[in-house]
């Protein structure tokens, strides 16, 4: 294949071949030794090793409140035979224990008379006392170099009478948005241009990374103009991040730019998102060609940034948790790259279950719903259903545990619900994912969801959803009516074309966007055209698909298609019209064992509720009078 990038390697190889190129350029293995007050140094990474100072406690004291005593004064005491002390001191919490005695009996163990303590047990010697050095000795090695330090670091280092600490100075991180059409946040946007995202999100991951960061005005798409702001910024930074011009467009300088001021040493890396990442340094500063689309440039900061600047500190990359998951559907990837994947999470009965989210690169959101990323290394052709992967985790497995986990038709109402369910109750999270309807069923019957969103009509029956339970999944599993919903053609403002029924949809020039095979949009239009004899191939855009009702009216609102059937909440998101065509009822399927499954006890007790039926209502479109009835 001819490839437009000078090397095309694996990532092992691209590291290797940067780490090279930069020990060849003179970078710095390190930033400099600074030295800061314990108060400041939470987050930086020890230079030196730490010794204590002092011994902590610095002196015997005493660990209860109560009265110091001798302990072979307190031989013999027992319930029957008390004793009674005339020689002890009163002590509190940690007061230095007084010369000569050597055991502390807590107050309540004690009964006072006068100038009297009655004891009614022998203590052994020390008992209660924190001798000096229990927690810190003077001189003993505290920390080592290369550690990154917590709140409970200093602490200690600040018990340990250690005032000042030599860490390495946070990273300086220079980062360049570059682009004819990147406009910075806050401005007026004309059609083309693109909010200047990159940045700011770059800039965030370096600071979470324990780093400065400067972001560069944005710089036009001009190879003089960005080699001076590289070599500026190079001057003043650990590392330089050039944003987008990676690739092979008209308009791509970054590879040569990098070349030209100093030295490439891979330009095309075996992984996406991210496959056009360039690596290389300008004068003696390590510097990354980040790829524009926003989950390459996410991503190219996790696995090429972030190692860099934390071997600047001297510290250990941050590593993620991980474990294992099955997946909730087929995964291809294409062989010869690492493929990130971001998934979504959940337990169901005993495995956790991971859902694929959208693998475009541009879409960003795919990384803002992910619990969790897994690679599929490039020798892998993707994985089965089911199959076990490793999971990489962005949120805690408690939280997952606690996660419902809905697959199938995608519906507002349980966008809506899911919020409200968060709002009542920050540890609950309703995790839905699209698949269409059937694929929600399949996925409910192999034991991969909780629920399974569905508005499937039969044509034989003109029934929806319980012929399809009958048929896939049998006894055991139980349906609940979520909502009823109009389901129309959504059409450009004002009706233009004049569409009034499902009659018009053959009509000649018409540009009509489906939904994917498995949707129970698409079951809906089959059984209206079957219904009345209309032939799918003579629908000009039948062939057309998109995955969601949001998708169908942005491709409709962009004037990319003329009509669709969907949801009137989908028409009314883009300010489109609607030609009413049908009332369809959309449930949730369930296995009838886990109606009393705690997690979605929530669920259930918001469907109850007026104030919810209202909001649903609201929407547009949607009818609750069964809300929440069980049907089955
Ligand atoms: N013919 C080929 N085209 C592309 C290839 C390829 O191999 N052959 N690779 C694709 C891949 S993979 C990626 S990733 C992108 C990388 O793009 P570039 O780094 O060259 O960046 P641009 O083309 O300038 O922009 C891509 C995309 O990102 C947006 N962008 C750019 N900067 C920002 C920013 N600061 N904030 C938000 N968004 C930004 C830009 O507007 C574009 O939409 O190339 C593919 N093409
Ligand atoms: O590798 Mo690009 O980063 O797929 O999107």
């Amino acid at each position: 294949m001819n490839s437009p990038f000078v090397s095309d390697v694996p990532a092992a190889a691209a590291h290797t071949a940067w780490r090279e190129a930069r020990a060849a350029a003179g970078c710095p293995a390190r930033v400099a030794t600074v030295r800061v007050p314990v108060g400041e140094a939470v987050g930086r990474v020890t230079a030196e090793p730490v010794w204590a100072k002092r011994s902590a406690p610095a002196f015997d004291s005493s660990g209860m409140d109560g009265i110091a005593v001798r302990a072979q004064d307190t031989v013999g005491a027992a319930e029957t035979t008390p004793v009674l002390l005339t020689d002890f001191e009163v002590v509190d919490t940690g007061d230095p224990l007084p010369a000569g005695y050597d055991a502390v009996i807590m107050r309540e163990h004690v009964h006072r008379t006068g100038e009297q303590a009655e004891i009614r047990a022998a203590v052994p010697p020390y008992q209660h006392v924190r001798s000096i050095g229990e927690d810190i000795s003077a001189a003993e090695l505290l920390l080592p170099e290369g550690h990154r330090l917590r709140p409970v670091d200093v602490a200690a280092c600040a018990a340990a009478g250690v005032v000042e600490l030599a860490v390495r100075r946070a990273p300086v991180v220079a980062i360049i948005p570059t682009g004819d059409e990147i406009r910075p946040l806050g401005a007026t946007l004309e059609p083309g241009d693109i909010l200047d995202t990159n940045s700011l999100m770059l800039a965030a991951q370096a600071r979470e990374a324990g780093c400065a960061a400067d972001v560069t005005e944005i710089v036009r798409d001009d190879p003089d103009a960005i080699t001076a702001a590289l070599r500026a910024a190079a001057a003043g930074a650990d590392l330089v991040l050039l944003i987008a011009g990676s690739s092979a467009g008209r308009d791509d300088y970054t590879a040569r730019v990098v070349a030209g001021a100093g030295t490439l040493a891979v330009h095309g890396v075996a992984v996406r998102p991210g496959h056009p990442v360039v690596l290389g340094t300008v004068d003696r500063t390590p510097v990354v060609g980040v790829p524009g689309y926003p989950v390459s440039a996410a991503l190219t900061f996790d696995i090429f940034a972030a190692p860099v600047l934390a071997e600047l500190e001297g510290a250990a990359p941050r590593e993620r948790p991980s474990t294992t998951a099955h997946l909730a559907r087929k995964l291809p990837s294409a062989i010869g790259m690492d493929d990130w994947v971001r998934v979504r999470l959940g337990r169901v009965g005993d495995r956790v279950v991971a859902t694929p989210l959208p693998r475009g690169a541009g879409v960003l959101t795919s990384l803002v719903r992910a619990d969790g990323l897994l690679v599929v290394p490039s020798g892998v052709e993707g994985h089965h259903a089911g199959a076990e992967v490793r999971v990489e985790l962005l949120r805690g497995l408690a939280e997952i545990d606690r996660t419902v986990v809905a697959i199938g038709s995608h519906d507002l109402v349980l966008d809506l619900a899911a919020s409200a369910l968060r709002a009542d109750n920050p540890l609950i999270t309703l995790a839905s994912s699209n698949v269409g309807s059937l694929g929600g069923l399949v996925a409910l019957r192999d034991g991969l969801c909780h629920l399974a969103g569905s508005h499937l009509l039969d044509p034989a029956t003109g029934e929806y959803t319980l012929p399809y339970v009958d048929k896939l999944l049998g006894d055991g599993f139980a349906v609940i009516r979520l909502v009823h919903r109009d389901q129309g053609l959504i059409v450009a403002p004002g009706n233009p074309l004049e569409l009034a029924k499902i009659d018009d949809l053959t009509r000649q020039g018409l540009r009509y966007v489906n939904r994917q095979r498995g949707a129970g949009t698409r079951a809906l239009l089959d059984h209206e055209l079957a219904r009345r004899g209309m032939d799918p191939a003579d629908i000009p855009g039948y062939a057309r698909e998109e995955h969601t009702h949001l998708a169908v009216a942005a491709a409709v609102s962009s004037g990319r298609a003329d009509a669709g059937l969907g949801i009137l909440a989908a028409a009314r998101a883009f300010g489109l019209d609607f030609v009413p065509v049908a009332q369809e009822p959309y449930d949730l399927v369930l296995r009838t064992d886990s109606l009393a499954d705690d997690r979605l006890a929530p669920l259930w007790d918001l469907l109850g509720r007026t104030g919810f039926h209202d909001e649903v209502e609201a929407l547009g479109g949607y009818s609750c009078a069964e809300t929440g009835r069980r049907i089955r």
